[in-house]
């Protein structure tokens, strides 16, 4: 593990070198900021999680010299108690150092499977997506019994922590410390919950609005799915179909939402809340001309005409064009809820010399967005940077060259969706027989075909090479906008491009015809050094410019 993690080091200093040697690679544009908060979350549940399973290699390695006793027997008797709802709700983020929390309780699950040295340890994360280690002592007598453990402990285990205790150790670790029983307790994992579900039609309906309420939009689709396979009336599956829906809306999942709007109105289509339903999600996928013509669908009130007027001013606007201010007002509009992935009408295909490139499969009119997508970023942190390069700024901007490979690195380890992202990205560089994505299934729907994209790997270098040819640049961030990056390049961009959050929002900058390329421009349009344009685009192997 130890040689792995040096290695990784040693890829990314030379990656610096490279970046360094080559730095007139990385002008162009960036304008969005975003915290490296996300980053440290994300390497911190990596390393715990690494910890824990060398623990459990180790374990493996001496299973023949542990036995479990009968004092070990599963026992979740421990079951929370009222008393825990009087204590102060706190999260990982409000402990402090040394100092135990008295009256405090942070709630927790467990992200990774358990080991156990002298004291049990897991690795939990609270609603915040704060990671920790935390070792549980005097819960067990025996040994380690690894089956054991993963019983007691599954994954997704919830815990209730009174009196929390975060400790430094000797060697600067910090970890959550506990060292009486009775301050951990076990609350339902999913799997308990199972045996707690009705068996009927309005409890379960009930029991799912309850957990809608709660925003436990998981478990309450669960529980409208099971009363849909009650043999229940038509109105009870209109209302749990419509009930999906709205959760789906909850959580900016338009397409399923209307997936479970139009099953409520196959049964009934004059079904209020499911039109309502439906229209809204189509506003979320910007589509106002059918939202439109489902708001319209409405019995008249004056709610229902307010959405009428406000889907009628963005149609009227889409038709007839934003300002850039103006679209960047609208976008801005959608801030308060999570934004979603989008792909319009748009779509990969051959082109004669450039490889792949962005095609129109209907007309686009100016000002339309044309995708909506998600983007790998990293920004300047002058704590973080590396010794080596501290001294200019330009080198500042390799930093975060160097550091979204680093970002990708660690997100790839759990995330395959953007594995095969970057697997389109690289093969597409490489290879004569470029791939041609489906963008709806990659960045919309996420599809995945297991045991065919399941297989997708990359190594470190492939990552390089990936980022070396796609991540744009300014002296303060880097960005690796994947979907942009099949865009080939043109002295005038055809598109702009506005960070919101984080998704980049691909906006036509004028009208287009079905069947064109589309095209960006790799380089600040305001430099005007053309020598400096030429050489910049000399390395992406483009000669002349269209
Ligand atoms: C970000 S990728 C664009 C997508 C790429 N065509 C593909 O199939 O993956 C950049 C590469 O596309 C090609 N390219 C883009 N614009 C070009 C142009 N105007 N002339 C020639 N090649 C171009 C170059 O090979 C460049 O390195």
């Amino acid at each position: 593990m130890k040689q792995k993690s040096q290695d990784k080091l040693k890829q990314f200093l030379e990656f610096g070198k490279f970046m360094t040697q080559n730095k007139d690679q990385f002008s162009g544009i960036a304008q969005n900021m975003l915290s490296t908060q996300q980053l440290l979350q994300i390497k911190q549940k990596v390393t715990i999680k690494q910890e824990i399973e060398q623990q459990r290699d180790f374990i493996q390695g001496h299973s023949h010299n542990i036995k479990s006793t009968v004092a070990d027997q599963i026992s979740l008797a421990n079951k929370c108690p009222l008393e825990v709802e009087k204590l102060k709700k706190i999260y990982l983020e409000d402990l402090i150092v040394n100092k135990p929390m008295e009256n405090c309780v942070v709630y927790v699950k467990t992200f990774c499977k358990p080991s156990k040295m002298n004291a049990v340890n897991l690795g939990i994360e609270d609603e915040k997506n704060n990671h920790i280690h935390i070792s549980l002592y005097n819960q067990e007598k025996s040994i380690c019994d690894l089956k054991y453990l993963d019983q007691k402990y599954p994954l997704n285990l919830k815990l209730a922590i009174k009196n929390p205790y975060l400790k430094m150790n000797a060697i600067g670790h910090v970890f959550l410390r506990n060292d009486n029983p009775e301050n951990i307790l076990f609350l339902d994992s999913d799997l308990q919950q199972e045996n707690k579900i009705p068996k009927e039609f309005n409890s379960l309906k009930q029991k799912g609005n309850e957990l809608f309420n709660q925003k436990q939009y998981k478990q309450a689709v669960e529980l409208y799915l099971k009363a849909l396979q009650l043999e229940s009336t038509n109105d009870e599956k209109i209302i749990a179909n419509s009930n999906i829906s709205q959760t789906f809306i909850c959580q900016n999942k338009y397409q399923m939402a209307i997936f479970y709007a139009d099953r409520a109105l196959e049964l009934d289509q004059t079904h209020q809340k499911s039109l309502f339903r439906k229209a809204t999600s189509l506003m979320g996928l910007y589509d106002f001309e059918k939202a439109l013509k489902v708001f319209q669908l409405l019995k008249q009130s004056a709610e229902s005409q307010k959405y009428i007027d406000e889907c009628k001013y963005k149609l009227d606007k889409q038709i007839n064009g934003f300002s850039k201010d103006e679209m960047t007002e609208i976008i801005k509009y959608k801030q308060d809820k999570k934004l979603v992935n989008f792909v319009g009408n748009i779509e990969i295909r051959r082109t004669q010399k450039m490889g792949r490139g962005v095609f129109a499969t209907k007309s686009i009119r100016k000002n339309e967005i044309i995708a909506v997508c998600e983007f790998v970023q990293a920004k300047k942190n002058k704590d973080e940077m590396l010794v080596e390069y501290k001294n200019t700024d330009f080198v500042i901007n390799l930093h975060t060259q160097y550091f979204i490979r680093e970002q990708i690195i660690m997100e790839m380890q759990d995330n395959f969706y953007l594995r095969k992202v970057l697997s389109y990205l690289y093969r597409g560089e490489i290879n004569e027989e470029y791939q041609i994505p489906d963008l709806k299934e990659v960045f919309v729907k996420k599809y995945y075909k297991e045991g065919v994209d399941d297989k997708i790997e990359l190594t470190a270098d492939d990552i390089s090479n990936i980022i070396y040819y796609n991540t744009f640049g300014s002296e303060n961030t880097s960005q690796l906008i994947m979907l942009a990056s099949f865009f080939n390049h043109k002295k005038v961009s055809d598109i702009l491009q506005i960070g919101v959050e984080d998704k980049v929002f691909i906006i036509s900058q004028r009208d287009i015809e079905k069947d064109e390329e589309i095209f960006t421009s790799y380089v600040d349009q305001n430099n005007k050094d053309q020598q400096q344009v030429a050489q910049i685009l000399q390395k992406w192997g483009i000669t002349e410019e269209n």
